[in-house]
Parts: C-alpha cells; structure tokens; sequence
C-alpha cells in the first residue's frame, strides 16, 4: 500500500494480516564519547534520568476479534508502576517504569505524567524531549499530536505542552517559535512548508548543538494559530493505511518549540530549582541573560514487521526507512545504556537530530506505547526493553543561558534614544526658557531702567518740590517769626497801652465829665486788647502747631526720601502718592495758614487802626486834660491870687481898723497879717500837691 497524506486519506480499522519484530542491532562502530557528555546513573532520584512511561493502548477491533481466546499479554500493576508482560499463561516478566498508564487513563493525566515536567524545565530554560517510542498502531500519534479540535479532552501532547508555553510565556518579553518537520526517507522534509525537503542538519562543533537552516520558523502568539499549524503539518505528513493502522505515521515527525526567555525567568528559575547546578556566568553581573531553551516532541513512526504490516513497494521502502532509523536509535539507547564509549549518534538523521535527548543535555521523557494483544508480544517486548534501557540513561542537564546582546543592545538603544530625546527635549525645554528667560531679563532691566529714570525723575522732582517746600517752610517760618516780632511789638504796644491805661485811670478821677467817656472807651479797648490777646494767643498756639506740623512734615518728608531710594517703584509710586496727597494736604494747610495769615495781618492792621484811633483819642484826651490842667493851673493861680487879694484885702481891712481905733494896736498888725500870708500859702500848697497827685475832685 502506497503511503498518501493524511489529509487525503481516511481512518478505518482493518485488520492485521502479519506481524515482523524489528529489533535494533548493536552499533560495532567504537567512538569516543568524552565530548557527549552523557553519564549513566541507575538512580531513580537523579533528576536528568530519562523518565520513561508505558501507555497500554485499549483492545481495538482487531484485538476484541482476533484475541478473544487469548489473554492479555500485558498486565498492568499502575500502583506499583510495573508491568508484567506474560509469556504465557505460567511464565511472565516484570518491569518497573517511571509511570504506567492504564488502557483508561486520560489524555490530560499521561500529559502531566509524561510531558508536564519536561515542559515546566523547559521554561525554566532547560532543553527537553517528549518522545513517543512503539510499535505500529499502538498510540504513539494519538498521545502526541492529537488535535482534539472538537473534544478539547482529546488533545495530545503537543497542544496541551503548547498551550501551558503560551500561557507561561510573556509576550513581548519571551518568544515561542515553532518548526515543524517530518524524518521521511532518510530526508528531512519542512511540514509546515512541505516544499522544503532535504533540509541539512549542521551541528555546533563546540556545543554540538543541533540546527536545520532553511527550516521554516514560526512564531506562535496564540494556540488557535498553533492549532492552525499543527493542522498544515498533520495534512502534509506521509501516512498510509497498514494493516496494523489505517493511518499509519510513515515518517518520524518532530515538533521543535523554540523558547527565549528573558532574565526575568532565570531568577525564577534558580528558585525554582535550587538542586540544579545553574550556570551563572552572568549571574554576578547585573546583565540582561537570555535563556535559550528547545523542547522536543517526537512521534515517532511505529516500527513494524512488513509481514504483519503488509508494506510492499512503497511503502516497504518507507518501513525499511522507519526501522533502521529506529534501529539506529535503539543502538544509540544500547550504548548509552551499557554506557558503551561510542554511541553511534551519526548513523541516522534521527539519532543526529536526537543528540541532546539521550545522552545530552536535555530533560528527556519518553513514553512506549504498547498494544495488549499477545500477538504482538515480541513487538511489545521489544518495546519495552527499549523503554528499560532508555531509563538507565542519564542526562547532564545544563542550562542555556546567554547574555542577551541583542534585547541588551535594543534596550541600551532604547535606553540612549529615550535619553537622548530627553536631553533634546530638556535641551529645548533650557532653550525656551534661556529665551524667556533673557526676554524676561530685558524686559526687567528696561522695566528697572524705567523705574530708575522714573525714580530718579521723581526723586529730583521731589528734591525740588521739597526744595520748594523748604523754601516755603523757610518763607513761612520767616512770616511766623515776623509775625512773632509783630506780635511782641503788638505785646509790647498793648503792654504800653495798659500802661498808659492805668496811668490814664489817675486821669480818670480828675476829670468826671470825661471819667464815663474814658471808662467806656477804657472798657472797649480793654475788651479789644483782650479779644487781641486772645487772637494772639491762640495765633502763637497755631504757630506752634504749625511749626509743630512742619517739623513733622519735615519729618516726614526725610523718611519719605529715604523710603523712595530704598523702595521699589510701586513702593515709591504709593509714597509719591501720599506724599502728593500729603503734599496737596500741605499746600492747600499753607493756604488757609496763608489765609489766616492774611486775616491776622487785616486784623492786625485793624487793630493798628484801632490802636492809632486809640492812639489820637488818647492824645485828644491828653491834649483836653492838659487844657484842663492848664484851665486848673489857672484856676488855682486864680485862686491863689483871689486868696492873696483876699487876704490883702482882709489885712487892709484889718489894719484900717486898727488905724482907725488908735494908735495902740499899730504894732499888733503886722504879725497878723504875715500869719494870714503863711496860712493862704500854705493852702496854695496843698492844692497844687492834691492836683499832682491827681486827687483833684471832679
Ligand atoms: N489510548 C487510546 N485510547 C483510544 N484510542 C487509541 C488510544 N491509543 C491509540 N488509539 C487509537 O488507535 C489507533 C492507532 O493509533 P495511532 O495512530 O496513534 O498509532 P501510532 O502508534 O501512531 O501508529 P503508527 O506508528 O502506525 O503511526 C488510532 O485510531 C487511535 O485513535
């Protein structure tokens, strides 16, 4: 039967007509294996032991008709992980493996038996192989590459491993690739671009690591487009109906998951698995490490007997392919397992591209399939011998880490094109502001050389407003104090004039036709001298406080020059404006003083007038009382002369009648009338005193 696509050709259950076990012969070639790096360890607690589990497929149709008189060959003990593999009814073998899985046992538990630990240390950066081992039609591409696109229970190895990647992996951060290729013919073909055939392998001679340049590589974002990509591959895989399996895998198929992870995870990592040794080249260093890890899974194609199979022509040629290239891996299992020195890895593309997964640095897993039919014994046997030499083989597993050079490069880039658009932004950012800055300053300096001009300006109209007002000061202090001297020659003037006054009331007793005159004129003018004084006073008092105000002022004007040099310019507008209002105040103050001024100066010359009338009155009054006094003085010569008339005339009469009596009383008259004389002058005396002392009655 020609092998086709399985996108061609369909599922049937159909019998199988024969079987041939194909075992794989040992190697003879001898090598060195100081570069491969395997070691055996028959330890179950070493963790890069390869983890081998058996899968027990269900009775098929065949099994159920051909089988019904038989037992089982395989019996399964799950809880003590063995297996007894029957010879015949009395003679049987048992094998302990990693895990047994039941006939019944679910997709999602062999996944987390078998793959789930292989996937979680490929996350952590560890290589790591999957790989399903056994004879044809015993489930091996069921339990890796089924899709389960309608029952999601069904899914295979690869999507389940798949869909627990893209949920681990950050995006943006970590990046999950995938190839897909198929080992066909001794070729390897590129399934998810089928043009690709014959894609070389080349090996790192220094790692050994293994790369397929020109093999197509696919970002996988999400698991509907991995689902999409596992679909193109499965419809370009070789298939044909067998006897054993109507969809027979004619080729080895290899899902490549390449992971890059970024440092975040390696710290992870090293928590997560402190046994193992990690390689911490750059753990010191406070470098971006990159962990560079490849995860393997691997059905392989059932190796099978032609006889059992039927494979003629085609697909002969395909199972001799199949089988020698198993074979080939068998050895390679044989070696590591007898940890023979040469494993001949290079005697097939599949041991070549298995390299790392036995005896390298992977985490490997691998699970048997095998069938209970006891027809298929020695293909079941045999299957299980290689899973117990596969178990003895012991990986050195190593982590991958790199210093990330490329995402350190991006981010150093990043980090110099956002530093650097910073510095240009900060750059303009100084620029703009330099500019507003230096418009500020010009403006400032023009606004301060404004304020200066305006201060100097208004400084020098207040030095000459002040000169003014000093000059005025000067003038009005001038006007008080010849005012002042007014005053006092004023005072000294009323002094008098109360001088004259008191004289003038001596006066008043001797004149009584003028004495009512003069007490009313006396009245008045004591009156007016009295109101005079007042004003006087009550002029000095407001000269005082006017000297008072304009020492103040003084003052006032002092500080305010020097608060207009020491304060700013809206300072020293303000106090310009108090000033002029003080100013206004001031000015409009010199006016009323002026104008009181004035009024005292009419007053004054009022009462000059007063004083002058007052003056000549008085004169009059002097003039009258001295025509008195000379009218008096007459009077009393007058007076004194009638007197002395008088009394000559009293003598002669005296003396004529003396005469005339006799002669006797002749020296009688003489003193009689020089006594009479010593009286008359005696009282002109008197007189003449009682009017000096103004006691002349009226
Ligand atoms: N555990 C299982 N439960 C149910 N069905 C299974 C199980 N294992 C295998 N089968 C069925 O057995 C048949 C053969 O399985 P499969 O194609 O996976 O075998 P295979 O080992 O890949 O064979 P080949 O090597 O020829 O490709 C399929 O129809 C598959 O559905």
């Amino acid at each position: 039967m020609a092998s086709s696509s399985r996108q061609s050709s369909a599922r049937l259950d159909r019998q199988i007509p024969s079987a041939k076990t194909i075992r794989p012969k040992p190697h003879a070639r001898s090598r060195s294996v100081a570069s491969s790096g395997f070691s055996i360890d028959a330890s179950d607690s070493d963790s890069g032991r390869v983890r081998v589990a058996i899968r027990l497929r269900p009775k098929n149709a065949e099994d159920l008709a051909c089988d019904s008189d038989f037992i089982d060959c395989v019996e399964l003990q799950p809880e003590l992980k063995r297996l007894k593999l029957k010879k015949n009814n009395w003679s049987s073998d048992s094998y302990r493996f990693d895990e047994v899985l039941t006939e019944t046992a679910s997709q999602r538990r062999v996944y987390e038996a078998v793959a789930k630990p292989v996937v979680e240390s490929v996350l952590n950066g560890y290589n790591g192989t999957v790989m399903a081992y056994g004879q044809t039609g015993t489930g091996k591409t069921y339990t890796v590459g089924q899709l389960g696109k309608e029952d999601p229970s069904e899914r295979g190895i690869m999507v389940r491993a798949l869909e627990d990647i893209l949920a681990d992996a950050s995006p943006g951060l970590d990046t999950v690739r995938i190839t897909y290729l198929q080992l066909y013919l001794e070729s390897i073909q590129d399934l998810l671009a089928p043009e690709k055939t014959n894609i070389p392998i080349t090996e790192d001679p220094k790692t050994g690591e293994v790369f397929l340049p020109g093999a197509t590589m696919v970002e996988i974002r999400n698991l509907d487009q991995f689902l999409e990509l596992l679909q193109i591959g499965e419809a370009n895989r070789h298939a044909a109906n067998t006897k054993l399996n109507t969809e027979s895998s004619r080729s080895h198929a290899i899902l490549m998951v390449h992971i890059q992870r970024s440092s975040k995870h390696k710290e992870e990592n090293q928590v997560s698995l402190p046994a193992i040794s990690v390689n911490s080249e750059f753990s010191s260093r406070n470098v971006p490490v990159l962990l560079k890890s490849k995860l393997l899974i691997v059905d392989l194609a059932g190796s099978e007997r032609v006889d059992k199979s039927g494979s003629e022509g085609h697909m002969l040629e395909e199972a001799k392919f199949i089988n020698l290239s198993l074979t080939s891996l068998g050895k390679c299992i044989n070696a590591l397992a007898e940890n023979s020195p040469h494993i001949p890895t290079r005697d097939s593309k599949l041991t070549r591209l298995l390299r790392d997964s036995f005896g390298g640095t992977a985490r490997t897993s691998l699970i048997v399939t095998v069938g209970p039919s006891a027809r298929h014994y020695s293909e079941t046997s045999s299957t299980i011998m290689f899973g117990q030499r596969a178990m003895k083989i012991v990986n050195n597993l190593k982590l991958k880490e790199e210093f990330d050079y490329e995402s350190h490069c991006r981010k150093l880039e990043y980090r110099v094109d956002q530093l650097t658009a910073d510095i240009e932004r900060q750059q303009k950012f100084r620029d703009t502001e330099k500019v507003e800055m230096e418009e500020r300053l010009k403006e400032c300096e023009m606004s301060l050389a404004e304020a200066e001009k305006f201060r100097s300006e208004k400084f020098e109209g207040l030095q000459g407003e002040n000169t003014h007002l000093e000059l005025k000061i000067k003038s009005l202090l001038e006007d008080i104090n010849l005012q002042k001297d007014q005053n006092n020659v004023k005072t000294e003037e009323i002094t008098r004039l109360t001088m004259s006054l008191k004289q003038y009331k001596k006066y008043q007793l001797e004149s009584s036709t003028y004495q009512k005159v003069l007490a009313d004129t006396t009245q008045m003018h004591e009156k007016t001298l009295l109101e005079l004084t007042k004003q006087l006073e009550a002029e000095q008092s407001h000269s005082t406080n006017l000297e008072g105000q304009l020492a103040e002022i003084q003052q006032h004007l002092g500080d305010t020059k020097r608060s207009v040099q020491q304060r700013v310019v809206d300072e020293l507008n303000l106090k310009l404006q108090d000033m002029s209002k003080m100013n206004d105040e001031f000015v409009s103050k010199i006016h009323s003083l002026e104008r009181v001024n004035e009024e005292t100066l009419s007053e004054k010359e009022l009462l000059k007038e007063e004083v002058r009338i007052s003056q000549q009155k008085l004169l009059g009054e002097e003039k009258r009382r001295k025509s008195l006094e000379d009218e008096i003085a007459n009077l009393k010569k007058r007076l004194s002369d009638c007197c002395v008339e008088l009394e000559d005339k009293k003598a002669y009469k005296e003396e004529s009648l003396v005469r005339s009596t006799s002669g006797l009383g002749g020296s009688m008259k003489v003193p009689k009338s020089s006594k009479l004389r010593e009286t008359i002058s005696g009282q002109r005396d008197t007189i003449t005193k009682i009017f000096e002392e103004g006691i002349w009655p009226c």
